[in-house]
């Protein structure tokens, strides 16, 4: 693993006025858009369609959430990795979630907040389908940038209708005196694309081609974006077939280990590699719990690389592959691998 480095993420500024399809802010915004996606496979993107007032808001309503009781939390229920609820995990004793599938509908929130509070929780629940509607329109907005900077715009209507997204309410405590530090273990994002919201304290590190950790110095109208497995398939980084230990994955420690859902290589896949996947974690360095809202998209249905993204350089590397297929297999067979993709759907 590398050191931590002082370089800094790429930021996008997507608060411009002037920021409307085919302008030349918008296209020189979706330039800079592909390049750090192809570079670093993400960047920070300042935002102010989520006001300060609706960042607090969701901070605040999601503390409750982690105080019910676990007879409470463990009724989230899911059959793949990351979508229920998690935590009390011996590889990563800090980290502990929630997932809201469907959140950007308010059947989505409703059916969350009626199962974690039967008497009702307003407040969470309007501001949760306030904030995943407008993280969904900014992860949105840079698929746009994308598939028509790619040239294969043809295809954005069909496949933004085709996402399903995921909110993930996530709490690392603190360690304790002499506890490991691990917050979440290096992974990559098994979806198509994440956006993360997170409260002031550090923990994120994203690790570059060269193998450099940068550390992520949040704030409030700052999101993070993150390309996954799914929109790789384009990306020119050469796979490693390592088998790795388990412990990037979330076991469930109410049920076995497939009690839980996967989030994250999608980007990769689509793009024919062009777009890079990075490993991220969370490592906890201070005193303070952290708190994180991520969206993640995924395809309802199959993941094709289009076929303009094809040709004598870049021969196709993915084949297609049933989104949800995939996580269900990153969910069993598939966590042994470093890029369980390679071997789920590579040529
Ligand atoms: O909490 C964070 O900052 C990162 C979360 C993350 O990487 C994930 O849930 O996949
Ligand atoms: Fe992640």
């Amino acid at each position: 693993m590398g050191s931590l480095t002082k370089s800094k993420l790429p930021i996008i500024d997507f608060s411009q006025e002037k920021l409307k399809p085919g302008t030349d802010s918008w296209l020189s915004t979706a330039n800079d858009v592909r390049k750090a996606l192809e570079e670093y496979g993400c960047f920070v993107a300042l935002y102010n369609e989520v006001s300060p007032e609706t960042h607090d808001a969701m901070f605040s309503a999601a503390k409750d959430l982690y105080d019910l009781p676990m007879e409470s939390k463990v009724k989230n229920t899911s059959d793949l990795l990351g979508f229920g609820y998690g935590g009390g995990f011996t590889t990563m004793p800090l980290f502990e979630y929630f997932g809201i599938e469907k959140a950007t509908t308010l059947e989505g929130t409703q059916t969350f907040t009626d199962l974690m509070w039967p008497s009702g929780n307003d407040d969470f629940c309007e501001t949760a389908l306030l904030l995943s509607k407008k993280l969904a329109a900014l992860g949105d907005m840079v698929l746009q940038m994308v598939f028509e900077n790619y040239g294969v715009e043809r295809y954005y209507d069909t496949q933004i209708e085709a996402l399903a997204y995921l909110m993930r309410f996530i709490k690392y405590r603190a360690p304790m005196n002499n506890e490991n530090n691990t917050g979440l273990r290096p992974h990559t994002d098994k979806g198509f694309l994440t956006i993360l919201d997170q409260n002031q304290v550090k923990g994120l590190e994203i690790e570059t081609k060269d193998g450099e950790w940068i550390t992520f110095d949040p704030s409030p109208s700052a999101f993070v974006v993150v390309a996954g497995d799914g929109l790789m398939v384009g990306s020119s980084r050469a796979y490693d077939y390592d088998v790795v230990d388990l412990g990037f994955i979330f076991p469930s420690p109410q049920f076995d280990s497939y009690d839980w859902k996967l989030s994250q290589f999608l980007g990769q896949a689509w793009s024919n590699g062009r777009i890079h996947s990075p490993f991220h974690q969370v490592a906890m360095r201070g005193t303070e719990d952290k708190y994180t809202i991520a969206l993640f998209s995924f395809m309802s249905g199959m993941v094709e690389t289009p076929e303009e993204l094809v040709d004598n350089q870049h021969p196709l590397r993915f084949k297609p592959f049933n989104h949800y297929g995939y996580l269900r297999y990153c969910g069993a067979e598939g966590m042994k691998y470093k890029h369980p993709i390679q071997f789920y759907c590579g040529v």
